[in-house]
C-alpha cells in the first residue's frame, strides 16, 4: 500500500486520504452550491418583474433593483427585448400598465377605448418622437429651430405628395418597370431572402424617389445604420459606433445631393422636391438629417414588411397559385405589356390585385410593432375599457400597442395565422388594421407603403414561383421600429413560371 504524510508528519493511507479529501471537497462543493443558489434567489427576487397596483388599479412593473434605481432594469429590457416584454406585461397584467424609465413612466395601453384617447387627444404630444429620430439621425434636435419647419411643414408635405394620385403620376409605372426588370436578373436558384431583397429594393426605391443620380454604393451604410437605429434612438447611442459613422457619411451625401438639387441639376419624385422646398431655410445640417429621415422610414420599414410578406408567399403554395391566377387574368386583359399599360393607366394597380392587396395588410397586421408615443403636455386622463381611467401626469410617456389587438381571436379569427384572403373585399367582415395608426398623425406613408409591397409582390409573382422548406421565424426580440426584424434569415428558391 502506498503511504503519504499527513498534515503532522504521520504517514496515512491514500485511500484513507482520498476519501477525507473527497469527503472535504463534496463539503466544499456543496457549500458553494448552497451559495451560488443563495446568490441565484437574490438575483432573481431583485431581478423578477413584480407589479403593485397603483391609483386606478393600474399595475406598475418593476423589480426591487428599479425601486432603487428609476427603472433601470424595466427601462432596460423596453429598449432591448421590447416585443416579448411588453407581451409578457400584457399577458400577465391586461391592457394597461406601466413602468418607470428614468425620472418618467411610461405608460402602455392597448385597449380600444384608450386608442381614441391615444390618436385624438391634442394634450397628448405627438412631436417628441419626431425630435428623437431627428437626434438619432443627426440633427441637432433644436426644438426651437426645427419645431415650425419640420411639424409644419416637412412632415405635412408627406402627406400631400404620398396621395394615391401623386403614386400613380409619378412612381407606380417606374416602379414596377424597374422592379421587373432587375427580377429579370435573378437565378433560378436558392437564395437568402434578405440579400435577395436588400439591394433590389435599394436600388430601384432610391432611383424611383431620390432619381438616377442617387449614389446606390451607399447601400452598406444604410443597412449599418438601420440594424443600429434603435441603439442610436435609445439612452445609450454612443454604443452604437459604427452606425455612427455610417450615419455621418450618409449626411454626407444627401448634404451633396440636396446641393446638387438645390442647383436644379437633378430630377426627383415631387416628394422630394416638396420635402426640401419645406425645410429650406434650416443649416444643411438640418436639411439632411430631415431628408435622412425620409430616406430611413422608406427604406427601413419596406425592407422588412417585403421580407415577411414574400416569406409567408413562399411558405404558401394556395395563396401563391391564387396571386398567380390573379396576375395571369388580369394580364390577360390588358392587350400590351403591363409597364406600358401602366405608364397610361397607372391607377389599374390599385384597382386590380385584390388577393395581394390582402396579403399585404396581413402582413401588416402580423408584423407591426407600436410604432410611436406620445408625451402628456398637461395632466391627462385615458379612457380605458370598463369605465377605469388612466392618470398621465405632465411629462410622461404613453404607447398604444397595437399588437395585442391583431393578434385578438375575437377581431381577427385564427388571430396569429396567416391568411392570405383575410381582407378580401366580399370577406370583409374583419375591421381595418391599425398599423399605420389614425387620426391627424396617421402614418404619412400608409399609401405609398402599401402600394410598393403590392407592385414588388405583382411583378415578383409575374415572372418566378417562390418556395421555401424553412420555418417563418420568430420576431427578433430586439425589435422596436413599426415593423418588426426576422430573428433569422430563410432561404429561398425561385422557380421561372412557365407562362413567364
Ligand atoms: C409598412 C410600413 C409602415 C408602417 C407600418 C408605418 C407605420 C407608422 C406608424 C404606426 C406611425 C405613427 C402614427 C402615429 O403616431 O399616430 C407612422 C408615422 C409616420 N410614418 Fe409610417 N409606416 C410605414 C412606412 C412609412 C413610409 C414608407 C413612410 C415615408 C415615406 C412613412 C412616413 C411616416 C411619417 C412621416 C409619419 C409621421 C406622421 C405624423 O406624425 O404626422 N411611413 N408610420
Amino acid at each position: 500500500m502506498v503511504h503519504v504524510s499527513d498534515a503532522i508528519g504521520r504517514e496515512a493511507p491514500l485511500s484513507r486520504l482520498s476519501a477525507a479529501m473527497f469527503t472535504s471537497q463534496a463539503s466544499a462543493i456543496a457549500m458553494s452550491m448552497f451559495i451560488l443558489s443563495i446568490i441565484n434567489y437574490l438575483i432573481k427576487h431583485l431581478l423578477r418583474n413584480f407589479t403593485r397596483q397603483s391609483e386606478n388599479d393600474i399595475p406598475v412593473v418593476q423589480t426591487v433593483v428599479d425601486q432603487w434605481t428609476f427603472g433601470s432594469k424595466t427601462a432596460f429590457e423596453f429598449y432591448t427585448t421590447r416585443t416579448p416584454f411588453l407581451k409578457d406585461c400584457t399577458y400577465r397584467y391586461g391592457r394597461a400598465f406601466k413602468f418607470r424609465m428614468g425620472r418618467k413612466t411610461m405608460h402602455i395601453v392597448s385597449t380600444m377605448t384608450a386608442s381614441k384617447t391615444f390618436y385624438f387627444n391634442r394634450e397628448l404630444d405627438h412631436k417628441e418622437p419626431h425630435f428623437r429620430a431627428l437626434v438619432a439621425l443627426g440633427s441637432s434636435g433644436d426644438r426651437n429651430l426645427l419645431a415650425i419647419p419640420v411639424h409644419k411643414h416637412f412632415l405635412p408635405s408627406f402627406g400631400r405628395r404620398m396621395s394615391r394620385l401623386e403614386i400613380a403620376q409619378g412612381i407606380t409605372a417606374p416602379l414596377y418597370i424597374q422592379l421587373s426588370q432587375q427580377f429579370e436578373h435573378l437565378s433560378p436558384n436558392t437564395h437568402q431572402l434578405s440579400e435577395m431583397i436588400g439591394r433590389t429594393l435599394y436600388d430601384v426605391l432610391s432611383r424611383v424617389v431620390f432619381g438616377n443620380s442617387f449614389p446606390l454604393n451607399t447601400y452598406e451604410d444604410f443597412v449599418t445604420l438601420d440594424d443600429g437605429f434603435n441603439m442610436l434612438a435609445g439612452p445609450w447611442p454612443f454604443v452604437a459606433y459604427s452606425a455612427v459613422r455610417a450615419r455621418e457619411r450618409l449626411l454626407a451625401v444627401l448634404t451633396e445631393y440636396i446641393k446638387t438639387q438645390e442647383e436644379g441639376k437633378t430630377e426627383t419624385a415631387s416628394i422630394i422636391s416638396s420635402a426640401l422646398k419645406s425645410v429650406q431655410s434650416l443649416p444643411f445640417r438640418e436639411k439632411a438629417a430631415c431628408l435622412l429621415s425620409l430616406f430611413w422610414s422608406i427604406h427601413s420599414n419596406l425592407r422588412k414588411s417585403i421580407w415577411w410578406m414574400t416569406a409567408h408567399l413562399a411558405r404558401d403554395p394556395e395563396a401563391r397559385c391564387q396571386i398567380h391566377d390573379e396576375i395571369s387574368t388580369t394580364l390577360q386583359s390588358f392587350d400590351q405589356d403591363f409597364g406600358s399599360y401602366l405608364r397610361k393607366e397607372p391607377d389599374s394597380m390599385f384597382k386590380e390585385f385584390s388577393t395581394v392587396d390582402s396579403v399585404v395588410s396581413e402582413t401588416n397586421r402580423l408584423f407591426s410593432l407600436p410604432g410611436s408615443f406620445r408625451v402628456a403636455s398637461v395632466d391627462t386622463e385615458l379612457q380605458l375599457d370598463n369605465g377605469r381611467t388612466m392618470k398621465v401626469p405632465r411629462g410622461d410617456m404613453v404607447m398604444f400597442d397595437t399588437r395585442p389587438y391583431h393578434l385578438d381571436d375575437s377581431v381577427y379569427p385564427d388571430a396569429t395565422c396567416f391568411q392570405a384572403d383575410r381582407f378580401i373585399e366580399p370577406k370583409m367582415d374583419v375591421p381595418d388594421i391599425m398599423s399605420w395608426g389614425t387620426g391627424p398623425h396617421m402614418c404619412k406613408g400608409k399609401v405609398f407603403a402599401h402600394h410598393v409591397m403590392k407592385v414588388w409582390a405583382v411583378a415578383l409573382l409575374e415572372r418566378w414561383d417562390i418556395e421555401t422548406t424553412d420555418e417563418i421565424p420568430e420576431l427578433a426580440p430586439a425589435s422596436a421600429n413599426t415593423i418588426a426584424d426576422p430573428a433569422q434569415d430563410i432561404l429561398i428558391t425561385l422557380h421561372i413560371r412557365p407562362q413567364a
